[in-house]
């Protein structure tokens, strides 16, 4: 059986209902969480472009992964996921604070 099989979806069930109505919640949630964070780094990378300060903080970053993949395990989620999906957010905030940094400080709405 491939995806050609159910071309329009696969079949109602009330069960795989239920579960993706959750889904459908929790990942909301992840973005409103997502936007959040970003909300704050944003006024981060202002702050460290007007003080002169690098984009990034290894040292920082070093004891957010310890603590998250502590976390993680507590939660019985993989910590190596864990540690991935912080350094994909990461990545893209220090991008956002070179490009603040590259232009006059403030936000580039
Ligand atoms: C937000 C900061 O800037 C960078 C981004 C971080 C993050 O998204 O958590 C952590 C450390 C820094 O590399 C910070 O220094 O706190």
């Amino acid at each position: 059986m491939d995806d050609s099989d159910w071309p329009h979806g696969a079949p109602a069930h009330p069960e795989l209902l239920r579960l993706r109505d959750s889904i459908d919640n929790i990942d909301a949630a992840l973005i409103h969480l997502l936007a959040e964070r970003f909300k704050c780094t944003q006024a981060v990378g202002e702050l460290k472009a007007r003080e002169k300060l690098p984009p990034a903080d290894p040292a920082r970053e070093k004891i957010q992964v310890e603590r998250l993949r502590k976390l993680a395990l507590t939660a019985k989620l993989d910590p190596a996921f864990a540690e991935k999906f912080l350094a994909f957010i990461i990545e893209e905030v220090i991008h956002h604070h070179n490009r603040i940094a590259k232009s006059d400080g403030q936000s580039p709405r």
